[in-house]
């Protein structure tokens, strides 16, 4: 390829070097400090990276392992490029084959290994229809309709964290577990139909369940690794054995889920029969959409089977859940060490809203004029995103793919990561201050304001930056289908938030505003890889909400 190259000792995507890095890695740093096998084999790396590396070496870059070789891609047009070519550039399946435990699905849907042939001998572009199917299917959820469904859902849950917040005795120490609850009622509740109260934690089970739907995927949720390596069957198989403690709970979980997945189906399907219409979740207008299509083909099978419905149910909470609620975590914090931010943004907030309450509005009104709200999650995404990179890989052929003014080829079964850490924070796209956390960077204005008027919301815009050059839902043919339902859960919590209240960081003894907030901006930067990339130490922040008067 005619790139600079940087020898590693695994390939990233090696499950026995991921559970055995840091020790190897140990070693290497005592015998030789921090030279390139051991700064570039850390899992997370490039979140501490950033664009040091394509500043240092170029815009291309492979990682050379005995595995796989990683090719590491920090322009804009050629990671645009990469987006527009899903025939010559997808996302390798067997990396994500493991979501398929509740059965087959959007992200596992093209895989060679679900349509029975095998990887190395398949044609890959002869198994896209699978996804296609899917795809159309599955987005079609994702309307209007269901948005305005989030933002009702969001302003309701968020309103009641922040009574919960606003009565705390003491700092508050759990905003990463509120807002995990608040990320999955929204999306039990505006996804699924299964609404919950952020008060009333304990809710009880339907008879014959021991978990209700929001237990039984929290459960699901937070113990993902275990389930997609051992699998829901045998975990169920587990379930009311006692020795196996956990795990029998565990199993327990995913059966009552699966149980929960086939009443929803059950009763959407009987909707249909009988001409009712229902409320517009995720699940009622998959499986709406599933019916429909195959109606429509009268014959040939266009929707989805009932095992593709399950896989997407799960597939969506496991995809929309995480990275949402560690996004609000990072952005509240980010807030609290930035009250500036919060004034600037409770300004637009006001000015949209006047004398209405959010709950009176109509989100399609207003979700378009909360531009600064918006900005504020684009900003925090882009600095800090909980996905460390998109991987896409050449499979069986040699790819030609120009990187600023060279054209290269790319070899086989390379894997390709368009470095989103590099591309959100390289001051050649972004300016010098590329590193500082500035939401306002987003926002185009033409009003001529002087500090007294009032702001005219009208008059700002969303900035937009050239294509491939911020990709923190993905691009092209394959992006993130739950962007818009982020993005308006995200402005609707920030609204309800914000609207009459702020955050701040409770100083420990002796320390003053600033150095509390200094404290805050390194907690927010020291992060680590769970499932996704989150705070490692939020709770050695508290925080507390007050009313503005
Ligand atoms: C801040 C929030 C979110 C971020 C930053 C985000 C980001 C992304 C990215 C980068 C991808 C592409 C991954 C890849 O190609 O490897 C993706 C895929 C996906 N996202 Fe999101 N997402 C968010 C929220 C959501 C939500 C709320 C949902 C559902 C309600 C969702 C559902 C999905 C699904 C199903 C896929 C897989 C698509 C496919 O395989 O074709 N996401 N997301």
């Amino acid at each position: 390829m005619h790139i600079p190259i940087i020898v590693v000792l695994a390939s990233g995507d090696n499950p026995v070097w991921i559970l055995l890095s840091k020790p190897i890695l140990a070693v290497f740093r005592f015998i030789f400090g921090e030279i390139d096998i051991v700064k570039y084999g850390k899992p997370g790396w490039e979140s501490k990276d950033k664009y040091k590396m394509h500043e240092k070496l170029g815009d291309a870059v492979v990682h050379v392992s005995p595995g796989h070789n990683w090719l590491y891609i920090c322009n804009p047009a050629a990671v645009n490029d990469i987006f527009k070519r899903k025939d010559d550039f997808d996302r390798p399946p067997e990396l994500l084959e493991v979501l398929g435990v509740f059965g087959p699905n959007l992200s596992t849907a093209s895989s060679p290994f679900t349509s029975g042939g095998t990887y190395k001998l398949t044609k890959w572009q002869a198994i896209g229809a699978d996804w296609q199917r899917q795809r159309k299917i599955t987005s079609a959820p994702f309307n209007d309709k269901n948005n305005s469904l989030v933002w009702t859902e969001t302003l309701r849950q968020a309103s009641e964290v922040l009574q919960f917040w606003k009565t705390a005795k003491g700092p508050i120490t759990t905003t990463d577990i509120d807002t995990r609850t608040l990320s999955l009622h929204v999306l039990s509740g505006a996804g699924f139909g299964k609404s919950y109260s952020f008060k009333k934690s304990a809710e009880k089970a339907k008879e014959g369940h021991m978990f209700n739907y929001r237990d039984a995927i929290s459960l699901i949720l937070e113990n993902c690794l275990l389930i997609l390596v051992l699998g829901p069957r045998l975990l169920g198989k587990m379930a009311g054995w006692s020795i196996f403690g956990n795990w029998s709970r565990i199993g327990q979980a995913t059966i009552d889920f699966k149980d929960h997945m086939t009443t929803m189906l059950i009763e959407e399907k009987s909707a249909i029969a009988t001409g009712k219409v229902r409320s517009p979740t995720i699940t009622n207008a998959l499986i709406r959409a599933s019916e429909e299509s195959n109606a429509a083909t009268g014959g040939g099978f266009k929707g989805l089977t009932e095992d593709e419905i399950y896989g997407n149910i799960f597939v969506y909470n496991f995809a929309g859940h995480d990275t949402t609620a560690t996004t609000f975590n990072w952005a509240l914090y980010l807030l609290a060490a930035f009250p500036d931010v919060q004034e600037w943004m409770a300004e637009e907030i006001n000015a949209v809203l006047g004398d209405r309450e959010a709950e009176d509005v109509d989100f399609r009104d207003v979700f378009p004029k909360l531009n600064r709200c918006l900005a504020v999650l684009y900003e925090t995404l882009r600095l800090w995103n909980p996905l460390l990179g998109i991987c896409k890989s050449t499979f069986l052929i040699p790819q030609p793919l120009t990187v600023g003014e060279k054209t290269i080829v790319v070899p086989p079964d390379t894997r390709i990561i368009p470095n989103s850490n590099a591309i959100h924070t390289h001051p050649r796209y972004w300016g010098e201050d590329s590193m500082s956390w500035k939401p306002a960077r987003w926002i185009l204005s033409s009003a001529t304001s002087s500090p007294s008027s009032q702001l005219n919301a009208q008059a700002e815009t969303f900035k937009t930056f050239p294509k491939g050059s911020y990709i923190a839902w993905s691009d092209g043919v394959r992006p993130c289908p739950g962007k818009k339902f982020s993005q308006v859960e995200f402005v609707a919590a920030m609204v309800s938030l914000f609207r009459r209240h702020r955050v701040e960081i409770v100083p420990n003894a002796g320390e003053s505003v600033l150095e509390a907030r200094e404290r805050v901006k390194k907690v927010i930067n020291d992060n680590v890889i769970v499932l996704l990339l989150q705070m490692r130490e939020p709770k050695t922040v508290g925080l507390k909400w007050v009313e503005v008067k």
